[in-house]
């Protein structure tokens, strides 16, 4: 099992389902709210810590967004992603599209322009650094109004051309993907390709709506799919890629024990399943801390850690080109790998 988990940590890798808000750890909360005056309702980082210990979607979010309060100008932003980024390289992703909630921000006067503007300057430089190449995805809070998510599109006209796509997250139950069917649409005239969470917590009704009404091209989480056979059907008929994130599924309580999650299953009946962290500060690890943590689990094979691999590149939205060079990246990793067996 040592082998296959160094194998699956060495592999090229992309994350397709990371919100950077998710991505603060402690240290960073603590020493941002220090340079800003600003007084968390924890002794320490190990109070704050501990306090990760979640019901469900909801319980997770009250503190993943007074967690983001720390977060006020552009330089925040900006460390918040180096710090990701530096995780990303040692897990070896070469590729990363991440999830901003522009709302969380813009609604305690956080300029819209510092947000992007910081995330972005941290993005080039990883680029440079690492050859960790990005796309960035706009996403919309669905327990707030369809008017609200409306206005934000508009707030981001300005830097359209930053943005590489829409997504939609925060609470799922009772805010369903037909709430934005006219903000989707619009962005669709802008040409901004969706995704959206759906099948997390929701029904899977909700995987139907985000692909019919929305027109979303991947489903982040989507686990939900394996209620309804016709629907799983689809998915593997259309190769519409899933967005799991194992560790992130079991801290909020959409399994009960790894052990039981349907990735496995999903991935061998011909799903593209790809592996993500969503918020490794919060749920306990990064992309290869889900990947050790579903060999441990699932008892993953060679063949399944490979496959997971490759999802993650041909469910991005890198050009062909691109994509080719990073698989062929895969098997030259892969075949150094099994001549070391
Ligand atoms: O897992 C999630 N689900 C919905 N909204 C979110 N916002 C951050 N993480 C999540
Ligand atoms: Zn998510």
């Amino acid at each position: 099992m040592s082998d296959l988990i160094a194998l699956a940590c060495a592999l090229p890798k992309a994350e397709l389902h990371l919100h950077i808000e998710g991505s603060l750890e402690p240290e960073l909360a603590f020493e941002l709210a220090a340079k800003h005056g600003v007084t968390l309702p924890y002794a320490d980082v190990e109070a704050l810590r501990a306090a990760y210990d979640f019901n469900d979607l909801q319980s997770f979010l009250d503190l993943y967004y007074a967690g983001a309060g720390v977060l006020r100008d552009a330089d925040d932003f900006h460390a918040l992603t180096r710090a990701y980024l530096q995780r990303a390289a040692a897990d070896h992703l070469r590729h990363v599209e991440i999830f901003f909630d522009p709302q969380t921000h813009t609604e305690r006067g956080v300029p819209m322009e510092d947000i992007i503007g910081g995330i972005r300057r941290a993005l080039l430089e990883a680029e440079a650094e690492h050859g960790i190449t990005f796309r960035l995805i706009m996403s919309f809070l669905r327990h707030l109004s369809e008017a609200d998510a409306i206005a934000t599109l508009e707030a981001a006209k300005p830097f359209l051309h930053r943005i590489d796509g829409v997504g939609l997250d925060s609470s799922e139950n009772g805010h369903p993907p037909s709430k934005f069917e006219r903000v989707f649409a619009l962005c669709r005239e802008y040409g901004l390709p969706v995704v959206a969470h759906a099948g997390e917590e929701g029904p899977p009704a909700y995987i139907w709506e985000a692909l019919d009404i929305l027109q979303a091209r991947r489903i982040d989480h989507g686990v939900r799919c394996s209620e309804d056979p016709k629907l799983v059907e689809r998915l593997r008929a259309e190769q519409i890629p899933l967005t799991v994130c194992p560790l992130s599924n079991v801290k909020l309580k959409v399994y009960p024990d790894l052990a039981e999650h349907n990735l496995k299953g999903l991935l061998h009946g011909g799903l593209v399943i790809t592996i993500n962290s969503d918020d490794p500060a919060y749920f306990g690890g990064y992309v290869n801390d889900n990947f050790i943590a579903c060999i441990k689990a699932l008892d993953l094979s060679e063949t399944d850690i490979v496959q997971l691999a490759r999802n993650s590149f041909t469910a991005s939205w890198l050009d062909d080109a691109a994509k080719a060079r990073l698989l062929a990246e895969i098997d030259a990793v892969h075949a150094q790998w099994q001549t070391a067996q």
